[in-house]
């Protein structure tokens, strides 16, 4: 099966930001991948709903949105009102994760729930048959450009394997660092969706690279 492609917008050219999200829409890419950081999950800020509603006025793909914040029951609601598909929130910042991920589904969106490095697959045995998607990050979250964190393909392999035990249809997404060398090992091990932010915005033609990314199989 062809993987589906992720670009991730915090790698893009925001002062062109309309440009880069009409390149977007005429490329192979399946989703946008929007990534928001409050400064306090993560060690950075990248921008909120203002943002996100101008990129989704243009956008003509499903907008996948990384919450990389605390308390993201907060605003679950107004995420899905600025236009996200897939709203991920982090098992690490979600004191009831199975309310949370209830709420995401509630509003129409599907559910997401990302994964520290650090994070054991073990953590999601009790809450999979709920879960749309699961992001594997593959760099500590915070920063786009981060070298790839190679215990990435054993989590993935745990994940498959807890996904079929349970025979659920799960997506494994993986977040930061992917590229040309690491996509074809990651997509062997199990990977659905590839998220790719540098590899994509940094490369001499973008809409290649994406197409690059998706004549992949896994
Ligand atoms: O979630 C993220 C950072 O926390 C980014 O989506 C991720 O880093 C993608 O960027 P790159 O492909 O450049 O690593």
């Amino acid at each position: 099966m062809r993987p589906l492609i992720a670009p991730s917008v915090l790698a893009s050219d925001f002062a062109n930001l309309q440009s880069e999200v009409e390149m977007l829409n005429r490329s192979e890419a399946d989703w946008l991948h929007i990534d928001i950081m409050d400064g306090r999950f993560v060690p950075n800020i990248s921008f909120g709903f203002p943002v996100m509603e101008a990129i989704k006025k243009h956008a003509q793909k499903p907008m996948d949105v990384h919450l990389m914040i605390v308390e993201p029951e907060l605003y679950i609601e107004r995420f899905r009102a600025a236009g996200a598909d897939v709203i991920t929130v982090h098992l690490e910042a979600c004191h009831h994760l199975h309310r949370t991920l209830q709420q995401i589904k509630a509003t129409g969106a599907k559910a997401g729930v990302a994964l520290n490095p650090h994070t054991s697959i073990n953590l999601l045995e009790d809450i999979i048959t709920d879960v749309d998607v699961v992001c594997l990050m593959s760099v500590n979250p915070g920063f786009g450009g981060q070298k790839f964190i190679e215990n990435t393909y054993r989590k993935i392999e745990a994940l498959k394997n807890l996904i079929i035990s349970r025979n659920v249809d799960t997506l494994i997404e993986i977040d930061g660092g992917v590229n040309k060398q690491n996509a074809p090992l990651l997509l062997n091990s199990g990977a659905d969706v590839l998220v790719a932010g540098n590899f994509v915005f940094s490369s001499e033609d973008p809409i290649r690279t994406i197409a690059d990314l998706k004549k992949l199989s896994n």
